[in-house]
């Protein structure tokens, strides 16, 4: 394994075609999933060079808690369907990588024992933060357990994911009617919510009558950061920060909600702006090298979130998948930055990263 994408290569040779196509699908024609990997594609790093300062240091505080790289593990569901161990594997891989991960609430092992199992692995003894993904609930009440249960198991952050007022489209599932976990697999998260039910996931429920209010709500009942994730309007991103929101997640869900948004990568700028300064402006879609984080941060996130990538290497390879996955991309990062002429992600600014050129308008020397 070289790169993230010899993962998804082995990968696909284990797992069950329905799976796969869950995994790397999207909504629709899945423009958006392309156009996330292609937007970085579109931009050119422009180096500094005689700097005179190495690499110091790829630390990231956020909320508090440091992370030992910009890098965070997006929330992705059904960690089981890939690895006996599911999500402990998964959190195990990135405490000992020092990495944040956001637990999601469709996660196939609870979110305490994943919290255990990440303070168990941190190699220094310090555990890089836990967030936990919320879609909150139609019932209160739901919701107000579902986040007891991830203050109690130590997250120290709330990312409500706002992009799914209904489930996107996703075709691919529709055509090999993967519609639920397979026997034996559940929801662990969702256990107990109401007397009788059972973690199903169809007890997930997806609303559009959610409102600003809720938001507020949210942080009456609850003394973590919230923040949002699948927010892609700048106008929202002004919202969020007049309703005290702690921080934003520029995601488009990896592509799997509204088909033909654009890239998160061409979002960015217009968010950044508007937030301007006052919150953490993070990322995910379509990250797969070092180079497309150095182009994001340069822009102006200070962390970006991988999705895809630790699905594949945790079908490949397990916790070992998911650590080889975060060493790689941390080498790749590091090399970016130093290549830069930067000594810490701080220096990442703007002016490093242009637009390929497009070739000389009108023909450029016959005229
Ligand atoms: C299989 C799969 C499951 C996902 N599950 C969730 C989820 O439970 N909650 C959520 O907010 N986002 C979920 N996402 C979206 C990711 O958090 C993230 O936004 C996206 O995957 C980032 O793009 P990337 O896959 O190109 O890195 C999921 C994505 C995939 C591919
Ligand atoms: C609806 C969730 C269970 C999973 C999700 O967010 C996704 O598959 O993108």
């Amino acid at each position: 394994m070289l790169r993230a994408s010899d993962f998804e290569t082995a990968a696909r040779d284990r797992l069950d075609p329905v799976h796969t196509d869950f995994i790397a699908g999207g909504a629709r024609d899945e423009i958006t999933v392309r156009a996330n990997e292609e937007a970085f594609r579109r931009l050119r790093l422009v180096p500094r060079v005689l700097r005179g300062r190495p690499v110091r240091s790829l630390d990231v505080t956020l909320f508090g808690g440091r992370a030992r790289m910009p890098l965070l593990l997006s929330p992705t569901a059904f960690h089981k369907l890939l690895d006996p161990q599911g999500e402990v594997a998964t959190a195990r891989a990135a405490a000992a990588a020092g990495a944040i991960m956001i637990v999601s609430m469709a996660s196939t092992v609870a979110v305490g024992e994943v919290a255990d199992a990440a303070r168990a692995a941190a190699e220094d003894g310090a555990a890089p933060p836990l967030w936990f993904q919320l879609y909150l609930q139609p019932d209160r009440d739901i919701t107000e357990t579902l986040v007891r249960r991830a203050a109690d198991a130590g997250c120290s952050a709330l990312v409500v994911t706002v992009d799914s007022p209904v489930l996107g489209a996703n075709e691919r599932n529709r055509r090999n009617a993967f519609h639920d976990l397979p026997a034996g697999l559940r929801c662990e998260n969702l256990v107990d919510l109401r007397d009788g039910e059972s973690g199903h996931v169809r007890q997930i429920a997806m609303s559009a009558e959610f409102s600003w209010e809720h938001i507020t709500w949210l942080r009456s009942i609850t003394r973590l950061p919230v923040l949002l994730k699948g927010v892609l309007h700048p106008e929202d991103a002004r919202l969020a920060v007049r309703h005290g929101v702690g921080g934003l997640l520029v995601s488009n869900h990896g592509g799997r909600q509204l088909d033909t948004v654009p890239a998160t990568l061409e979002a960015l700028p217009a968010i950044v702006e508007a937030v301007a300064g006052r919150i953490p402006v993070l990322l995910d879609g379509g990250i797969r090298r070092g180079t497309d984080a150095v182009k994001a941060l340069a822009l102006g996130a200070r962390a970006v979130g991988v999705g895809r990538p630790v699905m594949w290497a945790l079908a490949q390879g397990g916790e070992k998948g998911v650590r080889r996955l975060l060493e790689l991309l941390r080498e790749e990062l590091s090399d970016a930055v130093a290549l830069c002429g930067a000594a810490a992600l701080d220096e990442l600014t703007p002016d490093l990263v242009r637009p390929a050129w497009s070739g000389p308008l009108f023909g450029g020397a016959d005229r």
